[in-house]
């Protein structure tokens, strides 16, 4: 099957191009990606020289770019391309609707023309909106996005939606929950907390810290993803979520005890507006119909993921040295001081 995968120089993607070429022989995959400030083709190192990869630098919502890419004879899409946190798209909601919107339209014509066998949206519980105490997120929940960020990826999953219902192209949604482990940019909470940890840096923790997300090791998610890119049924959604609920603090507290760091390191900041408050995946469609498990429980998974961080160090003090460190202070300076 010849796939295109598009953002696979981030975090999720690279994990998945990586874990389709160790598990499928037979597997050609094209990775576009736009390498913006989260993309890095250093995720790739280990898969650069196998035959059976190749990279394109190229932006999704470029129709002409992504029209010769096409040319090159596609079987599957799945589309991780996208803008994908959450203070940023408050920041600067514009490129949200760009890429996650724009973006999935475009592949999503260019792939109904070419007749591909497959189009995976990868999307995510925040499409749902936010949890009580009570309850968890199915598929047939109504769709309340909340933040930038989260309606325009509701936004792509609404074309998606109507390319299967309008056109018969063979799609399929999968809604993930929260992902960690290698390679995740430290501006998403695992990492931040790894990174800053390491660096005797303060972790800033948003409001009272009681907001909740349900983790799941990224090696689980590709897993699912290679189930639903080959046995997905087409127009289906299909949640993915580990049942590993935590607060934010208690996994600050986690990461610091790990590291033997002293829990004064948190610090309470301005919390984020609009946050959503809980996200819980009820994942029992994807267990019971394609028979996916989850391989890593989180103590694993937060063991695996804070020993790449030590023995990575080069790869994100990289990172930390560019465009990200004025971002980060801008954002998290600012937050601090207005708390001290
Ligand atoms: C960066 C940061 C985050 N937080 C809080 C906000 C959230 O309650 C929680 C996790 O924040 P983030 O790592 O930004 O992730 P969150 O907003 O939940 O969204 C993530 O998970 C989603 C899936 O649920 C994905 O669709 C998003 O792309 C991904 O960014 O930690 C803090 O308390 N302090 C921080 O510095």
């Amino acid at each position: 099957m010849r796939i295109l995968v598009t953002g696979g120089a981030g975090f999720i993607g690279s994990n998945f191009i990586v874990y389709m070429l160790n598990k499928h022989a037979d597997c050609k995959i094209f990775n576009v990606d736009l390498l913006t400030y989260s993309g890095n083709l250093n995720n790739l190192i280990k898969v650069e020289n196998n035959p059976n990869y190749k990279f394109i630098k190229a932006d999704i919502a470029n129709r002409t770019e992504v029209n010769q890419i096409f040319k090159l004879g596609i079987d599957a899409v799945v589309n991780f391309a996208a803008e994908s946190h959450v203070d940023r798209s408050i920041m600067a909601p514009d490129i949200f609707v760009k890429t996650n919107v724009l973006g999935t339209q475009v592949l999503l014509e260019e792939a109904r023309l070419n007749k591909v066998s497959k189009f995976v949206q990868i999307s995510t519980d925040e499409v749902y909106g936010s949890l009580g105490e009570e309850g968890f997120f199915n598929e047939e929940t109504p769709l309340l996005p909340n933040s930038p960020y989260s309606a325009s990826k509701a936004g792509g999953d609404f074309l998606v939606r109507a390319y299967y219902e309008t056109y018969g192209l063979p799609t399929v949604i999968t809604r993930c929950s929260n992902n960690y482990g290698p390679f995740q940019f430290p501006e998403k909470l695992i990492p931040l907390i790894i990174v800053n940890a390491l660096s005797e840096k303060a972790i800033p923790i948003y409001g009272d810290g009681l907001y909740i997300r349900d983790w799941l090791y990224v090696e689980d998610h590709c897993s699912a993803i290679d189930l639903v890119l080959n046995r997905g049924v087409n127009g289906e959604v299909y949640n993915i979520g580990g049942n590993n609920e935590r607060t934010n603090l208690q996994l600050a507290k986690t990461v610091l005890r790990e590291l033997s760091k002293p829990e004064t390191m948190i610090q309470f900041v301005q919390d984020r507006p609009g946050h959503d408050r809980r996200y819980g995946i009820d994942s029992k469609k994807i267990r019971s119909q394609l028979g996916w498990n989850p391989m890593y429980d989180f103590e694993t998974g937060i063991r695996n993921t804070i020993h790449w961080y030590l023995q990575n160090q080069d790869w994100w003090k990289d990172i930390e040295a560019g465009e990200y460190r004025n971002y980060y202070l801008k954002q998290y300076g600012t937050r601090m001081s207005v708390n001290q």
